[in-house]
């Protein structure tokens, strides 16, 4: 399996604070691969750099074989931050609508692809209305139509069930395994949520600006002699003070 994404000695400070110290990773194409960790911990700080965002102080990311950042990389990762970057004046169609005009797509594909990612969010009765008149959830989930809109080959999302009723997130997992399973997609997640760790293939988990343990949920909750992953972020968390 090819690498989607290399990490190498990824070091960030904010002021006095190291925020991530020398991260080594690597992401295999056609993975759900997810950050853990507390609040704070350097999951947003890293996920950032990967799309380009935010810029190490040392160190250097590949994707897809390309050093980042690189404009040529926007069309291939759709992200979706943890605060919503929409348009609150416009509707959620003219958001999707003008998101899709910056990617390379002709006038049909744009249509196929806002009715196809507003029917996985479940917004498509919600599209003429203005976002300001959204409920958080319908932000997060118009911000994850966003996301998926020119069908970029990775995937990278914030907390992207934050908000998001339990039937829906299982039904946007659903999508996530399929958009993996069929399409190959590589997808980022970070999480606080703990049954959304084990939906991961590979996990990671960060403390203090560090990798402190990774691998699958399975292996992570041997390492940790836990039975469920509230377990395995407690006995982490324990092990460490
Ligand atoms: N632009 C910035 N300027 C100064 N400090 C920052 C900046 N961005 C992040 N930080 C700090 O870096 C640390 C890591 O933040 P980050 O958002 O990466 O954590 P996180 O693991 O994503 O947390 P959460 O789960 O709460 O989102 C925090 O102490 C945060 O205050």
């Amino acid at each position: 399996m090819k690498e989607t994404i290399t990490i190498m000695k990824v070091s960030k400070s904010f002021g006095k604070k190291m925020v991530l110290d020398e991260i080594d990773l690597t992401i295999k194409e056609g993975h759900i691969y997810g950050f853990i960790g507390p609040s704070g911990a350097g999951k947003t700080t890293l996920v950032k750099m990967m799309v380009g965002m935010d810029k190490p102080d040392s160190g250097t990311i590949y994707v897809l074989n390309e050093k980042v950042p690189n404009l040529k990389l926007l069309q291939e990762i759709g992200y979706m931050a943890q605060s919503d970057a929409l348009y609150t004046e416009l509707t959620g169609k003219e958001n999707l609508t003008f998101f899709a005009s910056l990617y390379k797509l002709s006038k049909t594909e744009i249509k196929e692809r806002i009715a196809y990612a507003a029917n996985i969010v479940n917004l498509t009765e919600d599209l003429s209305k203005k976002v300001a008149a959204y409920s958080g959830g319908m932000k997060r989930r118009l911000s994850l139509a966003i996301a998926l809109i020119q069908n970029p080959k990775i995937l990278i999302l914030d907390e992207p069930t934050v908000g998001i009723d339990p039937e829906l997130r299982f039904s946007i997992w659903n999508e996530l395994y399929r958009l993996k399973q069929e399409e190959g997609k590589t997808i980022i997640v970070t999480t606080h949520v703990m049954d959304e760790a084990e939906r991961c293939d590979y996990i990671a988990m960060v403390r203090d600006g560090s990798i402190i343990a990774r691998g699958t949920p399975q292996e992570l909750k041997n390492i940790y002699h836990a039975s469920n992953f509230d377990e395995v972020f407690l006995n982490a968390g324990r092990e460490r003070s």
